[in-house]
C-alpha cells in the first residue's frame, strides 16, 4: 500500500448535511466502520464546538481501538490578535487526544477582509502560529484551505503565500478546499499542477455543487495530490462531498493505486449500507460502486448479451467492491431476462424456448395491465412456479367479502372480512376483523390456516403500498398495491392489481402467504 491518504470527514462535514444528527454512540460506530474499511485517517468532530464533539474524543481516547486510521481532530486557526496557547478552541483540540489536527484557514482573500475582518498579514501570522504552537505540542498538523480555488482565481499570489506559510510553519499536507462546490475537473486539475510547485504535500476537499467532487478530487490526484478528503455516501454540506468509497474504488480499479488494505475494497458495500442505517438516511439506489441498482440489469438486449458473458454490460465485476449482479424482470424483459433471473432462482430454462416466450408475454402482458414485478421479485417466482407446474396450492379460495362499519361516538370505522376457502380437506368459513379492510382480510386469512399451517403466524406485513395507475379515472382507476412481508429473517415483495383497492391487495396477500409457506418448505395439504 502506498504512503497516499485517503481522509474521512463523514462525522464532521458529513454531519454538516441537513437531516443529518449523530449521537457520540453513532460516532462511535461509524468510526468502527471506518476503520474496518481500512481509511487511513479519521476526523470524529470540532472538540470545543459543542459537548458532543468533545465527548466524542474523550471517549475515542478510552474505547476506539483503531487498527488502520488515525483519529484527527478539526478546527480552526486561532482568533485574530490573539495567541494560540490562549486560544480556546486551539485549546480544545490541544487536549482532543488525537495525534492528527486538521486547521481550516482562509486563504481568499475577500474572506479574510470580509469574513474574518482582519488583515491578510494577520491571517498569515494566524496560520502560522497555530500549526507551530500544535506542532511544538506533539501534534501533526493538516491545513484545509477554505475557499483555495475561488481564493487562487482572484489572488493567486496570497493564496499561495497561505500555502507556504502552513507548509513551511510544519503542516504535513496542504489541502486545497473546493469549499462552494463551484469548480469542475479541468479548473482543479490544472490549479493542482500550479501548486505543486510550491513543494507542499497537497491535498483535495471537493464539495458537490457542480455534481463534479469525485470528477474535481481525480483531476486533483491526477495533477498531484496525495491526500484525498471524502464523505461515506457523499454526505456533506449542502450538495455533499465527494464519496470516499467512489473515489477509492475509483482510484483503485480504475487508475491502479493501492489506497486500502488489501481486500478492503470488497467490503465496502455492505459498510456504505451499514453507516446509512446509523444515519437513517437511506442508501441511494443508484449510488456508483455500492447502489442496489449499481449492477441492476433491466433492459432485455443487455440481459441477451450478460448470458454470454456479464463484463459486456459492466465497467466492473460487482464483487471488487462487495455488490452483486441483479436480473430486474419487467416489460423490458426478453427471454433472456427470464432465462437468466429462472436461473438465479433455481430453475434451468435452457432449451426450453416455449416456455421461455411464454413466460415473457405473460410478464409483457400483466405488466401492460399494472403489475410490476422488478418491485415485486416474490410475485415473479410464483408466476415461474405456476408456468413450471411446482407453484404449491396450499388453499382453494371460495370466495371473501369484507364489510366497513361505522359505529355511533366512534371515529374510528371498524372493518370485518369472512374468507370462506377449502384446505386440508375441509371448508373452511372464517371471520376477521381489523382496523381497515386488508387488515381484516389478512386476520381472517390467517386465521382459516394457521392451524394446518403455523408458519403463518411468523409473517408480518412491514410495508403496504399503492399508487393509482391510470390517473384521470378518478375514483374508477386502476390500482397497484405492493405489499412486502417478513419472517422476521428474509422479506418479500408481492404485487396485485385490480380495479378494485381491496381486490389488488388481496391477490398480493395471497401471494405473500403463499410465497412465505413455499420458503419455509411447508408441504401443501389436500385442498
Ligand atoms: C468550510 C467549513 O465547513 S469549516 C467547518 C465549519 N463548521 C462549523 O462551523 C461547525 C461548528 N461551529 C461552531 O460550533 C461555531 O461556529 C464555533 C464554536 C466554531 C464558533 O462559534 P462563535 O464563537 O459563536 O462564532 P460564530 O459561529 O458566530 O462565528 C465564527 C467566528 O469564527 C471566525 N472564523 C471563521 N473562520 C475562521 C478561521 N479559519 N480561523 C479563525 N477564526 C475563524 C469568524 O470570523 C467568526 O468570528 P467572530 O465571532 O469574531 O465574528
Ligand atoms: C474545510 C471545509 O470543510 C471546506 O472548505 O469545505
Amino acid at each position: 500500500m502506498s504512503d497516499f491518504h485517503v481522509y474521512d470527514t463523514t462525522m464532521r462535514d458529513g454531519a454538516q448535511q441537513e437531516g443529518l444528527n449523530l449521537s457520540v454512540q453513532d460516532k462511535l460506530h461509524i468510526a468502527r466502520h471506518l476503520d474496518d474499511l481500512g481509511v487511513g485517517y479519521i476526523e470524529g468532530g470540532w472538540p470545543g464546538s459543542n459537548p458532543k464533539d468533545t465527548e466524542f474524543f474523550a471517549l475515542a481516547a478510552k474505547e476506539l481501538d483503531l487498527e488502520h486510521a488515525t483519529l484527527a481532530a478539526f478546527g480552526a486557526t486561532r482568533r485574530p490578535d490573539a495567541s494560540a496557547a490562549d486560544d480556546g478552541l486551539v485549546a480544545a483540540l490541544r487536549e482532543s487526544g488525537a495525534s492528527v489536527v486538521t486547521l481550516v484557514a482562509k486563504s481568499h482573500d475577500k474572506h479574510v477582509e470580509l469574513a474574518l475582518r482582519t488583515t491578510l498579514e494577520e491571517n498569515l501570522a494566524m496560520v502560522r502560529d497555530t500549526v507551530q504552537h500544535l506542532r511544538e505540542e506533539g501534534q501533526r498538523v493538516f491545513v484545509d484551505c477554505e475557499h483555495f480555488f475561488n481564493g487562487y482565481l482572484d489572488n493567486r499570489d496570497y493564496a499561495l503565500e497561505v500555502v507556504r506559510t502552513a507548509a513551511e510553519a510544519g503542516a504535513e499536507v496542504v489541502v486545497l478546499c473546493d469549499t462552494n462546490g463551484g469548480m469542475l475537473p479541468h479548473q482543479v486539475g490544472e490549479i493542482v499542477a500550479n501548486v505543486m510547485a510550491t513543494g507542499a504535500r497537497l491535498g483535495i476537499h471537493a464539495h458537490n455543487d457542480t455534481g463534479c467532487a469525485v470528477a474535481n478530487s481525480m483531476a486533483a490526484v491526477l495533477a498531484g495530490a496525495t491526500h484525498l478528503q471524502g464523505c461515506i455516501n457523499g454526505y456533506g454540506e449542502r450538495t455533499g462531498n465527494a464519496d470516499l468509497v467512489t473515489s477509492v474504488a475509483n482510484l483503485e480499479l480504475k487508475l491502479g493505486m493501492s489506497v486500502l488494505p488489501e481486500g478492503r475494497l470488497a467490503e465496502a458495500t455492505r459498510i456504505s449500507h451499514a453507516i446509512s442505517e446509523i444515519t437513517n438516511y437511506p442508501p441511494s439506489a443508484r449510488q456508483p460502486y455500492t447502489g442496489v441498482s449499481s449492477f441492476a440489469h433491466k433492459a432485455g438486449l443487455h440481459a441477451s448479451a450478460i448470458r454470454v458473458d456479464p463484463n459486456l454490460y459492466q465497467h466492473i465485476d460487482p464483487a471488487l467492491v462487495g455488490n452483486d449482479m441483479r436480473l430486474l424482470v419487467s416489460e423490458m424483459a426478453g427471454r433472456a431476462t427470464i432465462e437468466l433471473k429462472g436461473k438465479e432462482l433455481g430453475y434451468d430454462l435452457t432449451g426450453d424456448p416455449e416456455r421461455l416466450a411464454r413466460l415473457t408475454d405473460r410478464v409483457k402482458s400483466m405488466e401492460q395491465q399494472g403489475y410490476t414485478f422488478e418491485a415485486a421479485d416474490a410475485s415473479f417466482e410464483l408466476l415461474l412456479a405456476e408456468e413450471m407446474g411446482t407453484r404449491p396450492q396450499y388453499f382453494d379460495i371460495e370466495s371473501w367479502r369484507v364489510l366497513a362499519e361505522s359505529l355511533p361516538g366512534s371515529l374510528d370505522a371498524i372493518s370485518e372480512a369472512t374468507v370462506k376457502l377449502r384446505a386440508g380437506g375441509q371448508r373452511l368459513a372464517v371471520i376477521g376483523e381489523g382496523n381497515g379492510p386488508v387488515n381484516a382480510l389478512d386476520h381472517a386469512l390467517r386465521q382459516a390456516i394457521e392451524q394446518l399451517y403455523p408458519d403463518v403466524a411468523r409473517f408480518h406485513l412491514i410495508d403496504f403500498r399503492v399508487r393509482i395507475l391510470d390517473q384521470g379515472h378518478g375514483t374508477d382507476a386502476i390500482t397497484r398495491v405492493l405489499i412486502e412481508t417478513t419472517d422476521g429473517k428474509d422479506s418479500w415483495v408481492t404485487v396485485g392489481v385490480g380495479p378494485n383497492i381491496i381486490e389488488a391487495s388481496w391477490q398480493a396477500l395471497v401471494d405473500a402467504v403463499t410465497y412465505g409457506l413455499r420458503l419455509h418448505a411447508v408441504t401443501p395439504q389436500t385442498v
